[in-house]
């Protein structure tokens, strides 16, 4: 049974997918009411009133997943989830369409003066004269942020005869004139538009955006309006170009502080404001709440989650492509990490073949994941592995080779300790699934799964019976056996596999027979 915990609310219709689960229990209140159940959670959904932070997620040590319902991911700390191995997923085009179509009304509203003429006409008055505006048709709209908002934001300008400026620094030029969009310098934009609004998200680079210095290049009888995040637009500095008359008019759907209590630009009559509706239709909540309830109930079934902030986001044909890799490369991890059981200070893995054409990215994580877990007790996987790996201070690295070892495709992983290194080659074949077939330089071929035994010793005869000899004694069936040597009379290797996990004492009987060297339990 997994526990979903949803602490802000959301469409009701949206969360089916939980409610329709036999295998979910679905909790809808806010964290403070459950705050002493909270570490039951597996997963836990937010719009942007609940704040994730490093303080919450150490109350839930159980949770997997957190899901924003809605685009941006600043009320969650992503980079404490992903250090404590909780994925982040957001819905990230379910409220597109409403945002860009609340970003128009604002804009409409604004040069048209719609929300001071209704409350003057409600206050009785009727002062035409008063509310004066200016034609869309023919102005410069500058849209700083290029992303699924700005461009729908831009249909709709073309539709009303807008001349549209853009500044995104992660457009290309090719994608900017495929949209029909001047792609422009952000002194471009400030320089000629009559209108700026702003769709990026709020980063280090983004926030004070359109302060003091930029807000200076702007034209005299500017609007602006921020239906992104508060902040982007910084709020003391536009007071002065408010008062001055620099700035005709503002609209705000987002504040630095939500809601803004003490917040001076809400004196100003020439800023029009909603309290952060750009998401706020049925359609919007309903996708939004539909895509996130749906991705996390795919999660615990094992499926691939699309929409990662902390992880590469995989659709399901590339995860299914992925999966037989991933499966093997986590196993030839844990395998590692037991027969190479001392301080180690590099992982380097390469792939060849077929393999190749995949995200080895994720395989990787997964790799380091396997190994990493039986070295730390705290939760370990693709998402944070990376980093525990860092903070454990071993280097990590993929590359890529056109050495195949005469299989389709190959991952190769070598873990470097002070005075020795491990090596383990592995290969997937269709039908037949991963297999190991070289063990620190041995050419060898086993399954990595169950209960194994990896014994090192020297090739002289006797010693394969000799070991099948005591494990027969102690009433141990071996279910496979692999061998593998370098040379005649050389460094050997035994890869055993059993049913059941071998007890201590057999292994140390084995330790004592004469040329074994060393034996490794591993349980896969
Ligand atoms: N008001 C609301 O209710 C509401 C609803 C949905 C989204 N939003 C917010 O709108 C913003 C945009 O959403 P989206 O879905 O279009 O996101 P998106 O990721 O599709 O687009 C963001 C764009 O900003 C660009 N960008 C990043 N840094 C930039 C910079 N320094 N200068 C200029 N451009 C930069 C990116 O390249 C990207 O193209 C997000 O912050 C989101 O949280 C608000
Ligand atoms: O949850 C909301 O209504 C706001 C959503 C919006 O800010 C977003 O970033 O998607």
């Amino acid at each position: 049974m997994y526990r979903v915990l949803v602490a802000d609310s959301m469409s009701e219709e949206g969360l089916l997918p939980f409610k329709d689960n036999p295998s979910i229990e679905l909790v809808q209140k806010k964290v403070s009411e459950v705050e002493s159940s909270l570490s039951n959670f597996d997963a836990l959904l937010v719009r942007s009133a609940t704040t994730v932070n490093e303080d919450l997620l150490v109350k839930m040590p159980n949770l997997k997943i957190i899901a924003r319902a809605g685009v941006g991911v600043d009320n969650i700390d992503v980079d404490a989830a992903t250090k404590y191995g909780v994925i982040v997923i957001n819905a990230p085009d379910g409220n597109t369409i409403s945002t860009a179509e609340h970003t128009f009304a604002m804009m409409a509203s604004l040069v048209r003066h719609i929300p001071q003429a209704n409350i003057s006409v409600k206050s009785r008055e009727w002062s035409r004269t008063s509310f004066v505006g200016m034609e869309l048709a023919g102005k410069h709209l500058g849209i700083i942020g290029f992303g699924r908002i700005g461009s729908e934001i831009a249909k709709r300008a073309r539709a009303f005869e807008m001349k549209i400026h853009v500044f995104d620094p992660f457009l290309t030029k090719a994608r900017a004139e495929k949209l029909g969009v001047d792609l422009c310098t952000l002194d471009e934009v400030l320089a000629i538009a009559d209108i700026i609004t702003v769709h990026t998200p709020l980063t280090k680079e983004t926030k004070g955006l359109l302060g003091n210095e930029n807000l200076a290049k702007t034209k005299k009888g500017v609007y602006l309006i921020n239906c992104a995040r508060g902040g982007i637009i910084d709020e003391s500095a536009v007071i002065e170009y408010l008062e001055n008359g620099h700035i005709a008019g503002m609209a705000l759907d987002v504040f630095e502080v939500e809601p803004p209590i003490n917040n001076r630009l809400l004196e100003f009559d020439q800023v029009i404001t909603t309290p952060h509706l750009g998401a706020s239709t049925r359609e919007a909540q309903l996708n939004v709440a539909n895509q996130v309830a749906r991705e996390v109930t795919e999660f615990f079934q094992g499926k691939p989650v699309t929409s990662a902030i902390n992880m590469p986001a995989l659709s399901k044909d590339i995860y299914d492509k992925i999966q037989p890799f991933y499966d093997l490369s986590k196993k030839m991890g844990i395998l590692l990490s037991q027969c190479m059981n001392e301080p180690i200070q590099e992982i380097s893995i390469t792939y060849a073949g077929s393999v190749t054409d995949l995200e080895t990215s994720f395989i990787s994580k997964g790799l380091l994941a396997g190994f990493l877990k039986a070295r730390i007790d705290t939760t370990v996987n693709e998402v944070n592995a990376a980093m525990v790996s860092k903070s454990l201070g071993i280097t990590f690295g993929d590359k890529i080779s056109s050495n195949n070892y005469g299989y389709s495709n190959s991952i190769s992983v070598i873990a470097f300790g002070e005075n020795k290194s491990f090596e383990i080659r592995g290969t997937y074949v269709p039908n037949y699934g991963g297999r190991i077939v070289n063990l620190d330089g041995f050419n060898i071929d086993f399954i990595p799964e169950g209960n194994l035994l990896y014994i090192l010793h020297r090739d002289r005869p006797g010693v394969i019976g000799r070991v099948g000899k005591i494990l027969g004694d102690n009433e141990i069936n071996i279910a496979t056996m692999q061998v593998g040597r370098r040379e005649i009379g050389g460094e050997a290797i035994m890869m055993l596999s059993f049913d059941k996990p071998l007890k201590k004492e057999v292994v140390e009987t084995l330790l004592h027979v004469p040329d074994i060297v060393t034996i490794r339990k591993i349980e896969i």
